[in-house]
């Protein structure tokens, strides 16, 4: 098994809050990892801390073998880790295309002072690129709207295609089906499934049973920032511990039995 993203004794503290804490796992290289656990576990900090967006109070995060704990947001963007948000986090006034050519903004990098028709010519490249990624998540109809027009699921849509904009390797996606029903979440899982075709590594938190057990390899789960367990997709379920996380003290709409929402 070749690792690409290994998390180890990371732990994240907001003063004495244990958000995270000291949760080790590894996500295989081509893999769909789903990280689930009832509301409040720890699943948005910890993508945070893989996205640079926190810090790791103790531990490491390695990415392909290299430590990347310190990195900025923008930093590991460019190595190759992009990410959704699970409150979406997009440019409500400007159009869907805009929306995801900031995305390929990384691959212009360094070329920006080139002029003339090259320049035109590689404008106009990222915009075929931005096309065939808003068309492959289903928006063509919509390429020019702005986003504060599209429905909440076309929004999420429309992240998916900005983060694949960055030709990741590694794409962390937080809550990817929040507010979609059955239909539009089964697409959603039909898109994974097709980004991780080609190869990219995905990290899946979504509290939707019926796309996690479909689309994921392995699955981890937090409670109380700690890793309390990692299975099978459909095994997951059947762990005592697992039922009784979501069942017990925390959020019922998560989990009401293994086969919710099929
Ligand atoms: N910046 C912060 N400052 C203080 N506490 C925080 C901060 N961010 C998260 N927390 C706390 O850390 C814990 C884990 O939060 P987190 O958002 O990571 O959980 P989650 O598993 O993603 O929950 P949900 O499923 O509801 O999104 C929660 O108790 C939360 O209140």
């Amino acid at each position: 098994m070749t690792a690409l993203l290994e998390l180890s004794g990371v732990s994240k503290h907001f003063g004495g809050m244990k958000a995270v804490d000291d949760v080790s796992f590894t996500v295989r290289q081509g893999a769909i990892c789903g990280l689930i656990g009832p509301n409040g576990a720890g699943k948005t900090t910890v993508v945070n801390l893989i996205s640079g967006y926190l810090k790791p109070t103790t531990g490491t995060i390695r990415l392909a073998g290299a430590d990347v704990a310190d990195l900025r947001p923008h930093r590991l963007a460019a190595a190759g880790v992009a990410r959704t948000y699970q409150n979406l986090q997009l440019f409500e006034e400007s159009t869907v295309l805009e929306n995801v050519l900031i995305g390929r903004h990384l691959s212009f990098k360094g070329r920006r002072w080139q002029m003339g028709r090259t320049r035109r010519r590689e404008e106009a490249e990222q915009h075929e690129v931005a096309r065939r990624l808003i068309d492959r998540v289903g928006l063509t109809g919509v390429i020019d709207a702005d986003v504060a027009e599209l429905s909440y699921g076309m929004r999420r849509r429309v992240e998916i295609a900005r983060a694949m904009a960055t030709e990741p390797r590694l794409l962390l996606l937080d809550e990817p089906t929040a507010g979609m029903n059955r239909t539009e979440s089964d697409e959603i899982g039909e898109l994974i499934r097709s980004i991780n075709d080609e190869g990219v590594t995905v990290l899946l938190v979504d509290h939707n049973v019926r796309l996690v057990t479909e689309v994921c390899h392995r699955v981890v789960v937090l409670d109380w920032g700690r890793v309390l367990t990692e299975a099978g997709p459909t095994e997951v379920w059947q762990d005592q511990r697992v039922k009784t996380a979501y069942l017990g003290t925390h959020d019922r709409n998560a989990v009401e039995a293994p086969d919710a929402g099929r």
